[in-house]
């Protein structure tokens, strides 16, 4: 199946969960969308039957078609959605280097690599001029907006005419964008509540309780906080939506995969078991790392997400990770800007 060369055709580059449903997002919105993916069986079973194993249970709208061939998934669309994990951008969108002209493009991306934000190596990689992409971020589980529960997210773009390009092109019925020119800001929340995730996701395979739970998010916060007012962000993004909102859903809910693979940790298992059992990517074992490299070039604080990297880089427990962070020098409440609390 091919797409139709006309106004409302998106091209989405990733068919994994995220992709796949903000393709069911745009075709209630009134798209054409086509999907590209390299997995064969993935781009028979939503051109044959509608369905995908990234989204079980799930009829895709007729709109919907998919392509094993990146150059037909770009040719005939007007904007292009980039939904692979951090770690595939590059190689997933290097053959389309100079090819994008004019058009929009969208990141769903949630990761960080090299000290580099997504929207820094998207860009660059697709040879993008100054504020082409936007980037959408936000408490968005694919799982629940496959069912078309009610979800809020943020699209952010300097431009934010651009922005609200995007917005009216994927507001539907269950599905509400806000704006901000906040991208760093939105970029920041989305990566370091999958870090804060992972913590929580330990304290529950831990058998640990509400109070914990609560306690992680709250100082999770002040860490994403922190990490973004050194690096320019508004510290009122860490309040909507692509902050709060994001870091409360993903370390509350067992469809996170982030929160899974910490809960899996918590219960004993390693790392490579974890990520053996994990359904899909989870961005904050892929990015701990780099979180906190970025963390200490800038002098910035980060507790939480440096016993996050000590148990899924030098083989810590869940348990020595609890440990530490109670044994921690006494602290004044509320989020402090200092960038060291
Ligand atoms: N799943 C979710 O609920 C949400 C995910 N995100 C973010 O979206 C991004 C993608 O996540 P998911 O779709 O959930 O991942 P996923 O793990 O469900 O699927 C990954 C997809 O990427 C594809 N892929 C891998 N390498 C590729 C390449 N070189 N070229 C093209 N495709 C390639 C795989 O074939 C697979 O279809 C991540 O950064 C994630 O943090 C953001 C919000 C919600
Ligand atoms: O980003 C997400 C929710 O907003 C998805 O979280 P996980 O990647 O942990 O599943």
């Amino acid at each position: 199946m091919t797409s139709q060369n006309n106004s409302r055709t998106v091209g989405i580059i990733g068919a994994g969960a995220w992709g796949t449903v903000f393709a069911q997002v745009l075709a209630d919105a009134g798209s054409q969308v086509i999907l590209f993916t390299p997995e064969p069986d993935v781009v028979d079973s939503i051109n044959g039957y509608h369905t995908s194993r990234y989204v079980p249970a799930v009829t895709l709208p007729a709109q919907i078609s998919a392509t094993g061939n990146l150059q037909e998934c770009v040719e005939g669309a007007k904007r292009i959605v980039v939904a692979v994990p951090s770690h595939a951008v590059e190689s997933a969108l290097s053959p389309l280097f100079g090819q994008i002209g004019d058009r929009e493009v969208l990141s769903l991306v949630k990761g960080v690599r090299g000290g580099e934000f997504m929207s820094t190596i998207i860009s660059r990689t697709l040879g993008l001029a100054e504020h082409q992409l936007s980037v959408l971020s936000g408490p968005n589980l694919a799982i629940e907006i496959a069912a078309r529960q009610p979800a809020n997210t943020v699209i952010a773009n300097p431009d934010l005419e651009r922005a609200k390009g995007w917005a009216d092109v994927c507001a539907n019925a269950y599905f509400r964008p806000y704006l901000s020119t906040d991208v760093r800001g939105c970029e920041i929340g989305g990566i370091v509540k999958n870090v804060i995730a992972l913590a929580v996701g330990a304290s529950a395979g831990m058998g640990l309780g509400t109070n914990t739970r609560s306690a992680l998010i709250t100082r999770g916060l002040a860490e994403m906080t922190r990490l973004g007012m050194a690096m320019g962000a508004q510290q009122e993004t860490f309040l909507g939506l692509a902050g709060i909102g994001d870091l409360v859903t993903t370390c509350s809910s067992e469809l996170s995969r982030n929160f899974t693979f910490g809960s899996n940790l918590g219960k004993g298992l390693s790392v490579s078991q974890a990520k053996v059992a994990s359904k899909g990517v989870a961005e904050g074992a892929q990015c701990c790392q780099d979180v906190l490299d970025l963390a200490n070039s800038l002098g910035v604080e980060m507790p939480i997400t440096e016993a996050v990297v000590d148990v899924i880089h030098h083989g810590h427990s869940a348990r020595q990770m609890g440990e530490r962070l109670l044994g921690r020098p006494r602290k004044m409440d509320g989020v402090s800007l200092q960038i060291v609390d």
